[in-house]
C-alpha cells in the first residue's frame, strides 16, 4: 500500500486556505519534537507498506474466532515486522499506530504491556535475567491476571491464593470458591501461555496480602492447558471482541519459590517474609499502565475529533437564513460547542499526559534508591487523570459520533470502534469512581496536613490553608486558574467540614467518608481538572518564546477555551465560594461563544496537524479528501448480504411467512 494523497473537495480546499499556522510545528509539538514526529512517520511508513496489516473485510463480517485469529494474524505481524526494522514495540505503542492497528483488541496488547511491565518492575536481577529475554523475544507469551469473578476493585479481596510449602520450596496456587475464579484478563483465554497472577500470599497459615506470580498456564510446544489449570475465553463484550479476555482456575497447581516477583518483598526458602520498602509497591505495574492510558485517551478522543470536525466541514444541512445555500454543519454555534472544547481537552490531554510522565519518571528513578515519598502523589496524579482522562475521551467521542448524525453511527465511521475500546477505559486498571476517592482521600489527608503546618507536595500546594492571594487580574488566564483553584480550595475546606461534623455526632469514620462520598468525587475530578488548566497554560507560556506567533496564538486559544469551558461547568461552586460574580460568568460565556467562533475558522487545518493518516483513522467520514459519500457507498457494497439479490432468509422465512393463511 503506497501513500497517495487524494485531492481533497472544495469544502476542504476552503478550510485548509484559511489556516494562518505552521501545521508541520504544531504537529512536533504533538509530538513532543521534530525527531518524533519523523521517528513516528518512519515507522508509519514502514506499517503501510506491509499491506498484511490491513483488513480487507471488516472484523464485523467475521465470526468470533476468525475475528481472533485474524487480529492475532495481524499482532504477530506487527511484532515481526517492527523487528525487522529496527523498532521495538513500544516504538509502535506511544506513536498510537501499532494500537490504531489492532484496536479491536490486540491479543498481544497485555503481553507488551503490563506483562512486560512486571517483569520489568517487580523482578529481582535473577528473574529479569531469566524472564525478559524470553518476553521480549516472545518465547513466553503472557497477561496480567489480577481481576477475579468477585473482586476487581478490592485487590486486598481477591481469593486466589498462594502458599508456600517449605517442604518442596514450592507455592500452591488455589481457586478456593467460584469468585476466586481469575476473570478479564486481556489475551487470557487463549493467547497467552504465561500470566503474572495477583494471589493472597500464606506462609506458616498467615496471610501476608496480595503478590505477584509468574505462572506458565500452557504447555511451550503444544499449547495444551497445564494440570491443575483451567482457563478458557469469557465471552462477547461490548466492545473488542478480537481480544481473548479470559478466566482462569488453579486447583493446588504447584510453582517453584522462585516465581514469586521478589523486587519488592521475599519470601526466604525456610518461609520467611521479608517486608517491601512501601506496601503498595506490588500495585506498580496498574500505575504504570494508567500513566499510558491518559496518552492512549487522548490519542483515541483526537482521532474522534479529526473525523468528526473534517465531516462537520464537509456536511451540509438546513438553511442557516432562509434561502441561501446550506451551510457546512460546522457553522452552526451548537455544532462549535459541541465539538471544539472537546479540541481543546485533547491539548490539555496530552500536554497533561507528558507532564505525568515526567512524574512518574522522576518517581522511579527515586524508587530505585528507596525514595518513597513521592509515590502517594503519583498514585493521586495517575489515578486522577487517568480517570479524567477516559471520562473525557469517553464523552468526548459519543459527542463526535453524535455530532456526524446518522453516519456517525455506521461501523464504517470508525466511531462505534472508538468508543467501545475508549470506554472501556472507565472501567479497567482502577474503576474511575474507585480512583477518583483515592484522590480525595489524599486531598482531605494534604488539606489536614497543612492545617497543622506541614509544607504540601506540588500538585495540592494550592490547597494550603493561607494561600497567597492571586495578583492576576480574573479574567486573565492565570486568573481564571486561580479562581478554579480557589474553588476546589473551598470544595475539600467543605468536604473536610461535613466530614468533621459527621464524625462529631457520633458516625464512623468510614460510614462519614460514605456519607461524603459523592461530594469528594467531585472535589477529586475538581482538583484533577484544576491540575491540568495549570498544567495547559504553563506548556502555552513556556511555548511561548520558542514556537511562530500562529500557532502560539492557536494554542493560546485553545487554552483559553479550555479555562472558560471549565469556569462555566464549575459555575455554581465559584459563585458559591465568591471566587467569581454573575457579570464576570456573563462576560466568560460571551466570549466562549465568540471563541468558537474565532476556533472554528482553522479548526480543520487543527486537526490537520494531528496528523493521522486515513489507514490508521479507518473511517468513512473522516479521510483527508472528505469524500465522504462514495466512500460510505463503496463500504456498504461489502456487506455479505450484498452478495446476492435474494437471500437465504427470504426462502426460509419471509416466504413461508407471506404464504402462510394468518
Ligand atoms: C487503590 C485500591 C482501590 C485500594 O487498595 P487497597 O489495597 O484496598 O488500599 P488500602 O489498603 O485501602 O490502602 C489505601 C492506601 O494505599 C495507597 N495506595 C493505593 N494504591 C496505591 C498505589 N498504587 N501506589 C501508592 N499508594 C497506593 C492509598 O493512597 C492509601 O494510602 P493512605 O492510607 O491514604 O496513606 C486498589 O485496590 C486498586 O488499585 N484497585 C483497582 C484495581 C485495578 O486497577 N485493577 C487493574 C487490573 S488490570 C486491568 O484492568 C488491565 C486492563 C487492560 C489494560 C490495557 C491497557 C491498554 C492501554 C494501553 C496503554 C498504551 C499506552 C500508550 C502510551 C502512548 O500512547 O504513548
Ligand atoms: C475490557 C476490560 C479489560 C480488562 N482487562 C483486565 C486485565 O487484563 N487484567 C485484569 O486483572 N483485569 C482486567 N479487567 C478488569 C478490571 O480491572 C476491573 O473490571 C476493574 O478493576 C473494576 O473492577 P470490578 O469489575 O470488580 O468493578 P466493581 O468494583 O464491582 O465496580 C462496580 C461498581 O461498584 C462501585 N464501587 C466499587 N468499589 C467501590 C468503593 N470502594 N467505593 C465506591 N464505589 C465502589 C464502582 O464505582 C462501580 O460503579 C478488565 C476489564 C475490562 C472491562
Amino acid at each position: 500500500m503506497s501513500v497517495v494523497v487524494p485531492e481533497c473537495c472544495d469544502d476542504l480546499k476552503r478550510e485548509r486556505g484559511r489556516c494562518l499556522f505552521n501545521k508541520e510545528e504544531l504537529t512536533n509539538i504533538l509530538d513532543g519534537g521534530p525527531k518524533l514526529t519523523e521517528k513516528r512517520r518512519r515507522i508509519e511508513k514502514m506499517l503501510i507498506n506491509t499491506p498484511e496489516l490491513f483488513d480487507d473485510v471488516s472484523p464485523d463480517y467475521l465470526s468470533h474466532e476468525d475475528r481472533y485469529s485474524n487480529e492475532l494474524r495481524k499482532a504477530t505481524q506487527l511484532m515481526t515486522t517492527l523487528e525487522k526494522n529496527g523498532f521495538t514495540y513500544n516504538d509502535a505503542v506511544t506513536t498510537g499506530t501499532g494500537l490504531w492497528l489492532l484496536m479491536d483488541g490486540n491479543p498481544l496488547s497485555l503481553h507488551i504491556s503490563m506483562f512486560l511491565d512486571t517483569i520489568k518492575g517487580q523482578s529481582n536481577p535473577q528473574q529479569l535475567q531469566e524472564w525478559l529475554p524470553l518476553a521480549e523475544k516472545f518465547k513466553i507469551i503472557g497477561t496480567y491476571a489480577q481481576t477475579e469473578l468477585g473482586h476487581g476493585t478490592f485487590v486486598r479481596g481477591l481469593e486466589t491464593t498462594a502458599t508456600y510449602d517449605s517442604t518442596t520450596k514450592e507455592f500452591v496456587l488455589h481457586s478456593p470458591t467460584i469468585t476466586a475464579t481469575k476473570w478479564w484478563p486481556g489475551a487470557l483465554g487463549k493467547t497467552s501461555n504465561h500470566a503474572v497472577v495477583m494471589a493472597q500470599l500464606y506462609l506458616g497459615g498467615k496471610c501476608y496480602g496480595p503478590h505477584i506470580f509468574m505462572v506458565q498456564l500452557r504447555d511451550l510446544e503444544t499449547h495444551r492447558t497445564l494440570p491443575g489449570i483451567v482457563v478458557g475465553e469469557i465471552g462477547p463484550r461490548l466492545g473488542m471482541n478480537s481480544n481473548d479476555n479470559g478466566f482462569l482456575q488453579f486447583n493446588h497447581h504447584r510453582i517453584p519459590l522462585t516465581n514469586m516477583f521478589m523486587k519488592h518483598s521475599q519470601v526466604t526458602e525456610d518461609g520467611k517474609y521479608v517486608k517491601p520498602l512501601h506496601s503498595k509497591l506490588s500495585y506498580g505495574t496498574m500505575v504504570q499502565t494508567r500513566v499510558g492510558i491518559v496518552y492512549h485517551a487522548s490519542r483515541e478522543l483526537s482521532r474522534a475529533l479529526i473525523i468528526a470536525i473534517r465531516y462537520s466541514a464537509v456536511r451540509h444541512q438546513s438553511e442557516m437564513v432562509p434561502g441561501d445555500p446550506e451551510p457546512q454543519i460546522l457553522d452552526y454555534q451548537t455544532q462549535q460547542y459541541k465539538l471544539l472544547p472537546h479540541l481543546a481537552s485533547f491539548f490539555a490531554l496530552r500536554f497533561s499526559a507528558r507532564a505525568l510522565l515526567e512524574v512518574f519518571i522522576g518517581t522511579s528513578a527515586g524508587l530505585g534508591s528507596g525514595k518513597m515519598n513521592m509515590l502517594p502523589e503519583l498514585h493521586a496524579l495517575s489515578s486522577g487523570l487517568k480517570a479524567v482522562a477516559t471520562n473525557d475521551a469517553v464523552k468526548g467521542t459519543d459527542i463526535c459520533r453524535l455530532a456526524c448524525g446518522g453516519h456517525g453511527y455506521l461501523s464504517s465511521s470508525n466511531l462505534p470502534r472508538i468508543y467501545t475500546a475508549i470506554a472501556a477505559g472507565i472501567t479497567y486498571e482502577g474503576e474511575n469512581t474507585v480512583l477518583f476517592l483515592q484522590v480525595a482521600r489524599y486531598l482531605i489527608k494534604s488539606f489536614r496536613a497543612s492545617s497543622q503546618g506541614q509544607t504540601l507536595p506540588f500538585s495540592v500546594s494550592y490547597l494550603r490553608v493561607q494561600p497567597p492571594s492571586s495578583h492576576a487580574p480574573l479574567m486573565s488566564d492565570r486568573g481564571l486558574v486561580d479562581a478554579l483553584g480557589a474553588g476546589v480550595r473551598w470544595m475539600v475546606g467543605e468536604a473536610e467540614r461535613r466530614l468533621q461534623q459527621l464524625v462529631d455526632s457520633g458516625h464512623s469514620p468510614h460510614a462519614a467518608w460514605n456519607a461524603c462520598s459523592v461530594h469528594l468525587v467531585q472535589c477529586a475530578d475538581a482538583h484533577t481538572r484544576y491540575y491540568i488548566c495549570e498544567q495547559f497554560v504553563d506548556a502555552v507560556s513556556k511555548l511561548g518564546e520558542t514556537v511562530s506567533s500562529g500557532v502560539h496564538e492557536v494554542l493560546r486559544q485553545l487554552c483559553r477555551l479550555y479555562i472558560l469551558h471549565r469556569v462555566i461547568q464549575t459555575a455554581g461552586i465559584l459563585l458559591r465560594c465568591g471566587a467569581v460574580d454573575g457579570k464576570a460568568l456573563t462576560s466568560i460565556e460571551e466570549e466562549e461563544c465568540h471563541l468558537l467562533a474565532t476556533l472554528r475558522i482553522q479548526a480543520v487545518s487543527i486537526v490537520d496537524a494531528i496528523d493521522i493518516k486515513d489507514v490508521f483513522l479507518k473511517s468513512t467520514l473522516g479521510a483527508w479528501d472528505g469524500n465522504v459519500y462514495q466512500r460510505i457507498y463503496e463500504e456498504a457494497q461489502k456487506s455479505p448480504l450484498n452478495k446476492s439479490d435474494v437471500t437465504q432468509g427470504y426462502y426460509q422465512y419471509l416466504r413461508p411467512l407471506m404464504k402462510a393463511n394468518l
